[in-house]
């Protein structure tokens, strides 16, 4: 498995860390025009670090673009006459179509729509994918190298943008509820380590018994809910000053911007 990573900024980075924790290559090129974020691999064996994008994509077979929507255009043109049928092209930019990419490479390339989250650097994302018609027949090996670094799910394209706000920006809204939880200990009498290590460790055995048990959220709600009780008042307290509510209308905000960016 030849890889190159073109953009290695916070998400390119992240899935840089993933590979090489797995060694699952057999040559790594690390392409961008900072290669900051990833000079501290460049003594790990078999990787590049290059500000070379040509030279990443001529000596690499899987071609995974990190790059913003907003320069992921110019450097697929400019790397387009190097791009073959034997290559399978991934891309991460958000809202960026796999037809936009088509008509600058071609539909006879392999194009496949990678949406992973920050958490493929520790071996723990949600990584959705989505091929073109030419790329279906490599759909397998795109499950295979992400497997590695998490779980995958192979959904239309049209559910891309819807997955990029549940897992990619998920990332930031599980982290503002973790944070919040640690400024509520702190209110309650905890230093603030002490606060974060209690929300962090809490937030894990909630999601760990979601995973192990595959029980639905609500049977566990009701396993904690003694009548009465401390946890129903605190809870029905988050409900009246909308919890539910508000987690919702963010995530469907973000759907709406993410789809502006789609039209621009
Ligand atoms: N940050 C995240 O958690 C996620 C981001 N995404 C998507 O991933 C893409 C990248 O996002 P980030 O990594 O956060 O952006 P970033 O800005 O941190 O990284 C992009 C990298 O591309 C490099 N670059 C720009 N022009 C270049 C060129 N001509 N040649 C080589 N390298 C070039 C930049 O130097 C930078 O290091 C975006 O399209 C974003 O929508 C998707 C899922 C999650
Ligand atoms: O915020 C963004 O637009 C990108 C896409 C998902 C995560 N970061």
């Amino acid at each position: 498995m030849k890889i190159a990573i073109i953009g290695t900024g916070n998400l390119g980075s992240s899935i840089a860390k993933g590979l090489i924790k797995n060694k699952s290559f057999t040559s790594l090129y690390l392409s961008d025009k900072n290669t900051a974020a990833v000079s501290v691999f460049s003594d790990e064996d078999y990787v590049t670090v290059t500000h070379d994008n040509e030279l990443a994509v001529k000596e690499s077979d899987i071609l995974i673009f990190a790059l913003q929507p907003r320069h992921i255009d110019k450097v697929l043109q400019s790397v387009s006459s190097s791009i073959t049928s034997y290559h399978v092209v991934m891309s991460v930019a958000a809202g960026f179509e796999i037809s936009r990419i088509e008509s600058i490479l071609g539909k006879d390339k392999n194009i496949i729509r990678i949406m992973p989250n920050t958490a493929i650097s520790i071996g723990k994302s949600m990584t959705c994918l989505s091929a073109n018609n030419q790329g279906q027949s490599k759909i397998e090996l795109a499950k295979k190298i992400f497997n590695q670094l998490g779980t995958t799910m192979v959904i239309p394209e049209e559910q891309i943008q819807a997955a990029t706000v549940i897992c990619a920006s998920g990332i930031a809204f599980w982290m503002r509820l973790v944070r919040a939880t640690t400024q509520g200990a702190i209110q309650l009498g905890f230093e603030a380590e002490e606060a974060h290590q209690l929300a962090l460790q809490t937030c894990y055995g909630a999601a760990s018994l979601l995973k192990e048990s595959g029980r639905h959220p609500e049977a566990e709600i009701d396993r904690v809910t003694t009548p009465s009780g401390c946890t129903i008042e605190g809870l029905n307290e988050m409900e009246h000053q909308g919890l539910s509510s508000s987690l919702i209308k963010g995530i469907t905000a973000s759907f709406e911007k993410i789809n502006q960016i789609k039209k621009s």
